[in-house]
């Protein structure tokens, strides 16, 4: 109940010892860290936010405190030098919420940084189900992401690659976090770190035996434009002595596992880990991409549809010659119909099955996709997620390939169109900064034709 927690809190959460003794103070027994595990442990859903709320609230920064010396670094912005740092190192110490050194304990005992993920996994869901808007909270997430991305930088990561050698546990794992293509069964799983491939995570020593991210890669002549060719079924187990058949690295799926870190990029430092890695086992290899799905584009398509229906601009994403051969392939008469006809085609995929509507709607989707992952923007960064992943790295958006994904799945999310990520090395770090600062995409030649091809067709 709420006094219990209150109680607990009370009692665990030791107050923040004054300027002077803060080095000095003895750590507050490990008890409380464990008990406060314990006890959070034990909460519902419901009862941890009331917790996470009270937490954040009551035992956070000293607002009052923190005001008055804001004050006296004001008053003495005259005295000497000496006094200012000293006014502004107070005020700096006053920042820090009571909770922090909770926190810092708490990492120090057995599991503690893996509960403490999980418990930014469970500030992130209270955050992004809204379920709370106190902005204490947000100062708590801010708190633990500031800590985490401390604990988990690059330095303290380790690099383990995954093979068929390695232990169950760690193969069960990564087939189990998955998620961009499934892993039918040991068969799928065996081909997918045998030869020409290569499967990376990273792990923690405070976290032994998790996989924080895993990066699945394919060694290829050169760069894949269809996913089926890289997680077929059955294919020769071809030994890897050919190497000039290895000119190219395809990422073609990568997961991080702990939804605790989002935010702290260890994809990114894992594809850039990677790269580093293989150039050296393959002195020649020259290209890095992605082939990359595109979650999000039919149902944005449809939606898209829709839309132009209701104004009455069909003219606008089709040419004349385009929605002809629409209305004769599907019977419809010209006008919202035939938009309608080819929302309910797409939301149901049947334009694949016939070869005419197939060759007449590959130039449509693929300008379509090009605007939506160029032109479609969510606070100025580009709509798809997959594709601000990429570009945050400092990729460059390459090619987009039709038919490259001829799954059922692959056809339903995005008409079977993926598109390569290419990493140019040297110029990642300016791509990024270009991307992030100046919400600049860099695409290649091809995609920028798709999309001037749509903007001419949809006079935007
Ligand atoms: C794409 C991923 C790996 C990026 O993770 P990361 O580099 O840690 O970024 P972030 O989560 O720190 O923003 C992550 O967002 C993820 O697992 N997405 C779901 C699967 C996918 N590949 O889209």
């Amino acid at each position: 109940g709420v006094t219990g927690m209150e109680e607990i809190l009370a009692r665990v959460v030791a107050p923040l010892p004054t300027y002077e003794t803060r080095d000095k103070y003895p750590p507050p027994p490990e008890s409380n860290s464990l008990e406060f595990m314990h006890f959070y442990g034990s909460l519902d859903k419901e009862d941890k936010l009331g917790f996470l709320t009270k937490l954040s609230q009551d035992f956070g920064v000293d607002h009052k405190g923190v005001s008055e010396l804001a004050l006296r670094l004001l008053d003495t912005q005259l005295r000497d030098l000496a006094t200012i740092l000293q006014v502004e190192d107070r005020l700096r110490y006053g920042l820090t919420p009571r909770y922090k050194q909770l926190l810092n304990h708490i990492s120090r005992v057995e599991g503690g940084v893996k509960f403490l993920v999980d418990l930014r996994a469970d500030v992130l869901e209270i955050i992004s189900s809204k379920a709370s808007e106190t902005p204490h909270i947000r100062d708590l997430n801010g708190t633990l992401k500031s800590l985490l991305s401390e604990w988990f930088s690059v330095g303290l990561l380790r690099l383990e690659r995954i093979t068929w050698q390695s232990p169950c546990e760690i193969l069960q794992r990564i087939s189990q976090y998955e998620a961009v293509h499934p892993i039918r069964n040991w068969t799928d799983l065996k081909r997918r770190v045998g030869p020409h491939r290569r499967c990376y995570a990273f792990t923690h020593a405070a976290m032994p035996g998790e996989p924080l991210v895993v990066l699945y890669v394919a060694l290829t002549e050169d760069i894949s434009d269809n996913i089926q060719s890289i997680v077929r079924e059955f294919a020769t187990l071809d030994s890897e002595e050919d190497v000039n058949k290895i000119n190219a690295a395809i990422f073609y799926s990568i997961s991080s596992t702990q939804a605790g870190l989002q935010g702290v990029e260890l994809g990114n430092y894992l594809i850039k880990r990677v790269v580093r890695g293989l150039q050296s086992e393959f002195p020649h290899m020259a290209q890095f991409s992605s082939l990359s799905p595109i979650p999000g584009f039919s149902s944005w398509l449809q939606g898209l549809l829709s839309q132009y229906k209701k104004e009455g601009r069909g003219s606008d994403l089709l040419s004349e010659q385009e929605w002809k051969e629409v209305e004769q392939a599907t019977g419809s008469a010209p006008g919202s119909t035939a938009i309608e006809a080819l929302r309910k085609l797409i939301a149901t995929s049947e334009w694949m099955r016939s070869e005419r509507l197939t060759c007449v709607l590959e130039p449509v989707l693929m300008r379509l996709c090009a605007w939506y992952l160029y032109g479609e923007k969510r606070r100025g960064y580009a709509l798809n997620p997959v594709a601000n992943f990429h570009l945050q790295n400092g990729a460059t958006m390459w090619r987009l390939n039709w038919n490259a994904d001829t799954s059922p799945r692959g056809v339903e999310n995005s008409c079977g169109v993926m598109v390569n990520y290419r990493y140019f090395l040297n110029e990642t770090s300016k791509n990024s900064t270009l991307y992030l600062q100046n919400k600049v995409i860099t695409a290649s030649e091809q995609v920028l034709g798709l999309v001037s091809q749509f903007q001419k067709s949809s006079k935007l």
